[in-house]
């Protein structure tokens, strides 16, 4: 049995840990507690509720209204995993000044980073996109369509990517990518970066970004970018997508091919 006064020694400690990581708990709160119990009020998931919002008040063929229509639902009403506005100048940026004509995204959820890269890209482009999850693909599909992109500029392939990157090219066609966004579990990182060299699917020069490499972080993928000597890297530090108190990076590789 622990004495009171024990006990009550530990009050400041717990107090101090409340107030140093008040943002993380928030983002627990917001991004689990609340989803799960939404999800069991309404039935339909965060992201299909997300959908009928941006359905019934963004401008349908207009992909900037969709992302303000999102980012209006996140910071209002039920936190999203999107990359955000934030980031998202960050990757408009990187599409702009690299005019890629091949991209593929590793993590489609609701097709936020897609319409904003699809709205960016050259003329004769192809984005593909890839997500693991029916429910989340489901959105994304009816989310990419909604903004006016049609199969020719954006495919959305459903299923894990260790199973779609050594497909790519003989079922998709894809020959070699010069950009790619990584933006899904971030403990696939370096297996599927890996995947993407065993298959020659990167051409050189390539541009690499990678989401979320300082929270939750991705120690192991920075590590092998850094010691490989096939790619030029630096980190964009920016904070976590609609949390501006949590700090958060993009790491931007350069594909170099050599080693
Ligand atoms: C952070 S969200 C992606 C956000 C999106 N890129 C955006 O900014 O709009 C991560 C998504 O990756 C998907 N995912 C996770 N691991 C995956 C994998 N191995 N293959 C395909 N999709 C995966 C999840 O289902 C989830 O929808």
């Amino acid at each position: 049995m622990v004495s009171p006064a024990i006990a009550l020694a530990f009050i400041p400690f717990v107090v101090t840990l409340l107030i140093r990581y008040r943002h993380y708990f928030l983002l627990f709160y917001r991004a689990v507690l609340l989803r799960w119990l939404r999800d069991h009020a309404t039935g339909i998931s965060r992201e299909e509720r997300a959908f009928q919002y941006v359905l019934t008040h963004a401008i349908p063929g207009d992909p900037q209204h969709i992302l303000e229509t999102f980012d209006h639902w996140a910071n209002h009403r039920e936190y999203l995993s999107n990359i955000g506005p934030q980031k998202g100048k960050i990757l408009d940026r990187l599409i702009y000044e690299n005019t890629p004509l091949t991209v593929l995204e590793l993590g489609t959820y609701c097709g936020y980073a897609t319409i904003l890269m699809a709205q960016g890209l050259p003329m004769g482009a192809r984005l593909y996109t890839v997500e693991m999850d029916p429910r989340n693909a489901a959105v994304a599909e009816k989310v990419i369509r909604l903004a006016g992109f049609d199969e020719d500029t954006v495919e959305l392939i459903v299923g894990p990517s260790e199973e779609v990157i050594p497909q790519l090219r003989e079922k998709h066609g894809l020959l070699k990518a010069n950009f790619i966004f990584m933006d899904h579990w971030k403990r696939c990182y370096l297996r599927d970066l890996q995947l993407l060299e065993d298959h020659n699917l990167l051409a050189e020069g390539a541009t690499v970004l990678a989401n979320n490499v300082i929270f939750p972080g991705a120690p192991h993928f920075l590590q092998y970018v850094k010691t490989c000597g096939k790619y030029q890297s630096k980190t964009h530090r920016t904070s976590l997508q609609y949390f501006r108190a949590i700090p958060d990076g993009m790491a931007e590789l350069t594909y170099t091919g050599l080693h």
